[in-house]
């Protein structure tokens, strides 16, 4: 292991916890001070079991350890694939006291967290995530659901981890597409609320695309420090913690249309956010040069800068209006104030929403 452990706080009362950072902490972390009874119920993926399973049984000495091995894929995060832990909790007699481990990307996250929310009213639950977007953002803030047909993670409960470890070597194993798909949320903290990020990010997405060990861990310790301070002030979304949606609202129509699993996640919401930036500039609010910044940025991480072909401006406003940051039918978005300083606003220009769309959606040939 390296020497180097970093360890940050999710500020939450009695619910705070700690998100530990660090290369082979798979390895080297008992994680049993997190765990209460004697039984753990490891939630993973048929792609992620083969890879990392037997090593996060080790962060366990002495307790009980079950696994629940899922189909890989954003299209098995519904109803009958969330079942099947529940069916491995009563199978394998799990009590209230059992504690349920995600270990995965965001989907098993997700997954593994609503299940741990419901399973006999409520277990603890620890985060180990494995790809770099579940390191930078799906692990933290105890978002947990499934989606739906008819939108993303319509269905879910906030419901908090015990622990998040973050073990930086699993990333060496990550195909490149998810690496960029990782860059989208970590280039969305910089654009939200720290402009000095977004620097060190043009200084140094090169690296992260080449999986650097020393670049990927700082912009991971500073993704997770942002979203633990905005978690921390608004833990329910109230209000400011809405900005960590920037991109969201085009990048989730997206997904919808090109059908879960089609479109990452984060490569809807680097496209997302391109439009949230035009948008943006058309209400007068950034500069044209700060657009092209952040495509630039974008476009370096290796991700999609226009919406699939043949979606239309009525395709996304049919899927936008089941947003759930909406407010009495009225659609609200998170746009840019400035860059690093973003906002939740229900005002936009009608025309210049149609003038996005016009410029980024491409007709079917
Ligand atoms: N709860 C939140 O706050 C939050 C935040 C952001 C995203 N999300 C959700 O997270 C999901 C996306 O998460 P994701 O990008 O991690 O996708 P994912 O969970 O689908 O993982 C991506 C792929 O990488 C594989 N994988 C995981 N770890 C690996 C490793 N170390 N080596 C090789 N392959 C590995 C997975 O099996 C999968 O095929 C979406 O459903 C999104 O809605 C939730
Ligand atoms: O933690 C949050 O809050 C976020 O919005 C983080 C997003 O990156 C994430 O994709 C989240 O799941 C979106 O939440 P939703 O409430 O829009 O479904
Ligand atoms: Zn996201």
């Amino acid at each position: 292991m390296s020497e180097t452990v970093r360890e940050l706080s999710v500020q939450l009362g009695d619910r705070s916890y700690p998100i530990m950072i660090g290369e082979g902490l798979l390895e080297a972390r008992d994680l049993t001070p997190f765990v209460t009874g004697s039984q753990v119920m490891v939630v993973t993926n048929d792609t992620v079991a083969p890879l990392y399973l037997d090593k996060a049984r080790g962060c366990f000495p002495g307790k009980q350890v079950h696994s629940v091995i899922l189909p890989d894929g954003e299209q098995f995060k519904e109803w009958q694939t969330l079942n099947r832990i529940f069916d491995g909790l009563l199978e394998q007699q799990h009590t209230r006291k059992t504690t349920v481990v995600a270990l995965g990307g965001g989907v098993v996250g997700d997954m593994a967290g609503f299940a741990a929310a419901c399973y006999q009213r409520g277990v603890p639950f620890i985060q180990i995530p494995t790809t770099l977007l579940s390191q930078v953002d799906s692990s933290v803030g105890g978002k947990t659901g499934i989606n739906h047909p008819l939108g993303k993670n319509m269905i879910g409960a906030f419901y908090q981890p015990k622990a998040v470890l973050i073990d930086t070597r699993t990333l060496q194993t990550l195909p490149p597409r998810e690496v960029s798909a990782g860059l989208a949320e970590i280039i969305k903290y910089g654009l939200i609320r720290d402009t000095g990020f977004l620097a060190w990010l043009e200084d140094n997405m090169e690296a992260l695309v080449a999986l650097q060990p020393a670049e990927l861990a700082e912009a991971i310790y500073r993704s997770c420090a942002c979203k633990a301070e905005v978690v921390a002030l608004d833990e329910r979304e109230g209000g400011i913690r809405a900005i960590l949606n920037l991109g969201h609202t085009f990048g989730h129509a997206i997904e919808t249309y090109a059908g879960y699993g089609n479109w990452l996640h984060g490569e809807a919401v680097g496209t997302g956010m391109l439009m949230a930036a035009e948008l943006s500039c058309l209400e007068g609010m950034i500069s044209r040069a700060d657009c092209d910044r952040v495509r630039r940025l974008v476009a370096r991480a290796g991700l999609p800068e226009k919406p699939p072909v043949g979606m239309t401006a009525d395709d996304f406003m049919k899927l936008m209006a089941v947003d759930k940051k909406n407010v009495d039918g009225q659609l609200r978005l998170v746009l840019l104030k400035a860059v690093g300083d973003a906002f939740v606003t229900s005002d936009a220009d009608p025309d210049n929403l149609a003038t996005t769309f016009s410029r980024f959606c491409t007709p079917a040939a």
